[in-house]
């Protein structure tokens, strides 16, 4: 029986030997094996025009809408004026499709369905005048926000009135010096705005560094509140945001002027995240970067995959409001400080020349908005030293006398913003006239030199 079995077994051997006998597969074979099935009959075509116009499709429509009952920002729809206003209104279809979709995609975490959550934002100079008026609107639409100063012309009377608020945080902290916040988004207007205190602290290029350093490691957004200084002494009048302005590159007000427009080229730099980036940044150890292949004393450069980082870039005029110090050095803080101590208002040069005063809440609506920018925020009327000069006697002491003293160096001329890109783009422009946005600052300025009320922090905008 035994025997048999063993018999058979070979029996059946012998065939098979003589026979066509396929191999087992190799591995390795059956992976090529559909590969070159694919491409013999071109299916690899067909698979990647699929991809294409699938990543096509993902790319150019939004992967998500806000979900319903989400309106604008409170930032904007907060304001009567912009609800009111008849420009927004005629932008309206343009501006609810992307504004809303961008300011919903700017959080990107919140899943479909789900109510907007506050983001969290960080206001570096938010102690300061313009970044304490940003900071209250923040904190009003609910948002929780970390305001970052180090106090150089900021106040902690400007914020006082969020302590205790568990959405406000404060930081004593130089933006000259890294600093790691998990945030979404990064308001940046850190740096002293007046010529008599930016001469002795050229903080713009390092602290703009830093905080796009930040930006681009946690994905925040990241807003700079450049200036119209970028226009220097500008021989175009009104500026447009093309023009590419004249600037004295070495003089006593380039630490700021030039300042300001190396924080704008490093912005745009990391928005377009295609060339060299600098790397200096927050804490920055982990940006993809072949230190091998690029080194420096202080910077260490490198080529790296684009980034496309979401930044916008504000240029703002001439601003005035309550708030401002009070002996700031800038022309509105001392001539309505001046009117009020009964000291004559002193006119630089022969008063000739121009600026565009803007009331501080009007900035505050272009806080957000799709577009990159540049945009010039200022309010287009022009006035002279002398003409400002007027309007301040008409608000405080028609008998208050003026001085005439020498003027400073590269002092601009002239300066007048052309806000036509803000109307067009984002339906902005300035509601307040300087008749009536003086008189409420001077209320804020009476309080505080007189000292009959409690000290500046609720003192508003409206
Ligand atoms: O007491 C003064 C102060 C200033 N001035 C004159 O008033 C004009 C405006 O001077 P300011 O110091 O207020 O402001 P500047 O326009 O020179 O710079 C400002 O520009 C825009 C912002 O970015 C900054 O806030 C600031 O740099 C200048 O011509 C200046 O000479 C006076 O006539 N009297």
């Amino acid at each position: 029986m035994a025997s048999e079995l063993i018999f058979r077994g070979h029996d059946e051997a012998q065939p098979v030997a003589d026979s066509y006998s396929p191999k087992p597969l190799k591995p390795w074979f059956a992976v090529t094996r559909p590969i070159r099935y694919i491409l013999r009959e071109q299916r690899l075509l067909f698979v990647l025009v699929g991809i294409a116009i699938a990543t096509l499709g993902f790319t150019l429509l939004p992967s998500s809408r806000p979900p319903r009952g989400y309106d604008y920002p409170p930032i904007l729809s907060s304001l009567p004026e912009i609800e009111s206003s008849s420009h927004l209104a005629s932008h309206r279809p343009v501006f609810e499709r992307r504004f809303a979709v961008q300011s919903w995609n700017s959080g990107g975490k919140i899943p479909l369905g789900l109510k907007r959550k506050g983001l969290r934002i960080v206001v570096t100079g938010g102690a300061g005048f313009v970044g304490s008026h940003l900071v209250d609107r923040l904190i009003e639409r609910g948002d929780s926000v970390i305001v970052v100063d180090n106090f150089f012309t900021g106040r902690k009377e400007n914020v006082m009135h969020h302590f205790g608020n568990p959405r406000f945080e404060l930081i004593r902290h130089d933006v000259v010096e890294p600093l790691l916040l998990e945030v979404d988004q990064i308001y940046h207007l850190a740096c002293p705005a007046s010529p008599v205190h930016y001469k002795f602290n050229p903080t713009n290029v390092v602290g703009t560094l830093n905080m796009l350093g930040l930006a681009k490691r946690v994905g925040a957004r990241f807003l700079l509140t450049s200036t119209s200084e970028v226009y220097g002494d500008p021989l175009q009048h009104p500026q447009v945001e093309t023009y590419w302005g004249n600037v004295n590159p070495i003089g006593v007000r380039s630490c700021y002027d030039e300042g300001k427009r190396t924080a704008e080229t490093l912005t745009m730099d990391y928005h377009r995240g295609a060339g060299v980036e600098m790397r200096n940044d927050s804490l920055g150890h982990d940006c993809g970067i072949d230190r091998q292949r690029w080194s420096g004393p202080n910077l260490d450069c490198a080529m790296s995959a684009p980034s496309h980082m979401q930044v916008r870039i504000a240029r703002i005029f001439n601003t005035y409001g309550p708030r401002m110090c009070i002996d700031d050095g800038r022309v509105v803080s001392n001539f309505v400080a001046q009117a009020l101590r009964k000291e004559p208002l002193t006119v630089y040069g022969d008063g000739k020349q121009t600026r565009s005063f803007q009331y501080v809440e009007g900035l505050m609506r272009l806080m957000e908005g799709e577009h990159v920018g540049p945009f010039n925020l200022g309010n287009p009327g022009e006035f002279t030293m002398l003409e400002l000069a007027n309007v301040v006697q008409e608000t405080i002491d028609p008998d208050a006398k003026i001085v005439y003293k020498p003027n400073t160096e590269d002092d601009p001329h002239k300066r007048k913003p052309d806000i036509t890109r803000a109307k067009e783009l984002l339906g902005w422009e300035p509601k307040v006239s300087l008749h009536k946005g003086l008189p409420l600052m001077v209320k804020d300025f009476r309080q505080r030199i007189f000292g009959d009320h409690k000290e500046g922090g609720s003192s508003n905008t409206a």
